[in-house]
């Protein structure tokens, strides 16, 4: 499913502008990355598409459909997230874990009794596999699994619904580079092989630059390149990177009023 931005804008209740004037139209199994520094407004925008943030101005539209009270339940059963902080439940098991995904599918009842059927098993099994781990990583709690374990859990789990659309909001953050490369190039593998359009947040530019199918670098809420990684310049680089809003180490003042 595509996903399109029409104009889009969000104001805080404090004034703060998160974003303005986003107009984006993401193709059906595209992988778009979202670059930008630290409060650029990434997150506000990956996280308008599944609702769990409202635009002040303009709105979301998914596979042509206004993002809204109607259409999000429907919606977000085709739409999956995955977390820079993996998003497990870490006292439950990889098992555990791993059914979670699939239960926007479920009837209650299966979910209360953990009775879930074959084929959904069979799914869970297929890709654990997929993503690198073993079946000995289902019975363990999340909490005792290296945080590489945990984010390709995070997949697999994100996986399960075959997801029209993921979002992955800064998923490689928590990771050492060599496991960031790997959960990329999972991401990269369901949008080419299984058509998912990936909306994914980053803050690196040489990943972005190595996986990306197209780059949105975002600076202080606007979109300021919209293109292939190989277009992206040192021009542009310098205003994304260029010092963040308001706080510099030459502000002593500032930092002592705040503390
Ligand atoms: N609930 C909120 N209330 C007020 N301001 C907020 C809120 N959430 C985010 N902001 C502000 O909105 C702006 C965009 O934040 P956002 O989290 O989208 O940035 P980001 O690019 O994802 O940053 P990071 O890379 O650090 O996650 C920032 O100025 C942030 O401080």
């Amino acid at each position: 499913m595509d996903i399109r931005f029409e104009g889009v804008g969000k104001v805080w209740p404090d004034g703060t502008r998160a974003l303005a004037d986003i107009d984006l139209h993401v193709p059906a199994g595209q992988f778009c990355i979202l670059l930008g520094h630290s409060g650029a407004g990434k997150s506000t925008l990956l996280r308008m598409v599944n609702g769990l943030e409202t635009p002040s101005e303009g709105r979301v539209r998914i596979a042509g459909e206004p993002v809204d009270k109607r259409s999000l339940p429907a919606l977000r059963r085709r739409i999956a997230m995955v977390h820079q902080h993996f998003g497990l439940v870490q006292r439950a098991s990889g098992a555990a874990n791993m059914m979670a995904g699939a239960l926007p599918a479920m009837p209650l009842w299966r979910v209360l009794t953990g009775l879930y059927p074959r084929a959904v098993r069979t799914r869970a099994c297929t890709l654990l596999h997929a993503v690198g781990l073993e079946e000995a990583h289902l019975a363990r709690r999340a909490e005792r699994l290296s945080g590489g374990q945990q984010q390709r859990l995070g997949l697999a789990r994100a996986f399960m619904l075959d997801p029209a659309i993921i979002l992955a909001d800064e998923p490689v953050a928590s990771l050492d580079p060599a496991l960031g490369h790997e959960v990329l190039e999972l991401l990269r593998v369901q949008a080419r092989e299984r058509g998912t359009t990936v909306l994914c947040s980053l803050h690196q530019i040489d990943l972005a630059r190595a996986f990306a199918d197209r780059i949105v670098a975002l600076h202080r809420g606007q979109a300021i390149f919209d293109g292939p990684p190989a277009k992206l310049d040192e021009r542009d680089l310098a205003i994304i990177y260029a010092k963040r809003d308001g706080i510099e180490p030459s502000q002593p003042a500032i930092l002592r009023a705040a503390v």
